[in-house]
């Protein structure tokens, strides 16, 4: 039996499962390098052509999505609504983040991936054909629980939902130095876009320092002096389609962390092909916990990252826990 099986299957209150949902649609036109917007005119036809009852606002500007997603939830005038998200993981996190901040923060949401990552949609048995995903959600009758990891930093007040993963370290630094670097705007223009995160994966790599880091899982204290990768995830991906933690499950109730220590090159070469392997979590330099409540503390300043996007530098003192989100659509291995 899949996972899928065994999830049970939101009844979302005002939902009338024999009639058709509205579709409210926020479009990224920026992600995936001009791939949102390419998407949503290969795709509005569809709803032209199947009478479907839709409104589409396009996001101008980074951080548009949550007040768009918060106008969405606040003023929504059809209570059979669904949310779809054209754009990548960052547009989708946004929506989330709105939607949960309104009147209505269990409107189902449901996602067209077109962003350059698209880790959510791996995970989640999302087709990553636009095409494929659409119909995902066009053919659905009822939405589907999923979890989504919840988010509060202790010493910043500040509190939120990822879909994906936040990490502290190594794949915070690589996102923050691929941003930074002049060499992804180019790369991107021609589709290589993955180049300028490889490049940066070897320069951080090589001037990253470990760090002290101490993690609380269901009541246990762990002290881990030499962190260099430590990554809470909702389900197996990330840094676009690496299999981070195949253990992990968006719809088990629970997050999983992963924490990799410092070591020397030709141990990260091992723990890298083994990675590939999906053997990696076997070995001594690498941790794997996996609960509903999880906490990190570091003491230095470090890269954090949130679903790919930048969080900045500081010493993290980070809460999770895990929360579940109706999502619109009929997974692929169902
Ligand atoms: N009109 C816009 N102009 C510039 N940036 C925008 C605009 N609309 C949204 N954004 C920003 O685009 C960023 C990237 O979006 P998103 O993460 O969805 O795409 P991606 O990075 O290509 O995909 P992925 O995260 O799957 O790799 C987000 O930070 C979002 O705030």
């Amino acid at each position: 039996m899949n996972a899928w099986a065994t999830r049970p299957i939101i009844g979302n209150e005002g939902i009338n499962l024999m009639t058709e949902p509205f579709f409210y649609i926020i479009v990224n036109p920026v992600a995936g390098s001009g791939n949102g917007a390419k998407t949503w005119q290969q795709i509005q036809p569809i709803f032209e052509q199947r009478h479907l009852d839709y409104q589409v606002k396009v996001s101008q500007y980074a951080g548009h999505t949550i007040e768009l997603a918060k106008q969405i939830g606040n003023f929504a005038t059809h209570d059979q609504a669904v949310l779809i998200v054209v754009g990548g993981d960052g547009t989708l996190n946004q929506a989330l983040t709105g939607l949960r901040a309104t009147k209505t923060p269990l409107m189902p949401l449901a996602y067209v991936p077109t962003g350059s990552g698209n880790d959510f949609a791996r995970g989640t048995d999302i087709n990553q054909d636009p095409l494929k995903a659409l119909e995902q959600i066009l053919s659905a009758t009822q939405p589907v629980s999923i979890d989504v990891g919840q988010y509060s930093e202790t010493t910043h007040h500040h509190a939120g939902y990822f879909v994906n993963n936040i990490g502290i370290g190594f794949d915070a630094a690589v996102v923050a130095s691929t941003n930074h670097s002049k060499a992804k705007q180019w790369l991107n223009r021609v589709h290589l876009g993955n180049l300028a995160y490889g490049f940066n994966v070897l320069k951080v790599l090589f001037k990253r320092k470990p760090f002290a880091l101490t993690v609380n899982v269901d009541g246990q204290q762990i002290m881990i002096p030499d962190a260099f990768l430590v990554t809470t995830t909702n389900h197996p991906y990330f840094g676009g389609g690496v299999k981070i933690l195949p253990a992990a499950s968006p719809t088990d109730g629970k997050l999983d962390l992963i924490v990799v220590e410092h070591t020397n090159l030709i141990t990260f070469v091992f723990l890298a092909i083994q990675l590939l392997r999906g053997q990696h979590t076997k070995y001594a330099k690498v941790h794997h916990f996996q609960s509903k409540h999880i906490q990190l503390m570091t003491n230095s300043l470090e890269y954090g990252q949130m679903d790919g996007e930048e969080m900045g530098t500081r010493a993290f003192a980070l809460d999770f826990k895990v929360s579940q989100h109706p999502f619109w659509y009929i997974p692929e291995n169902k």
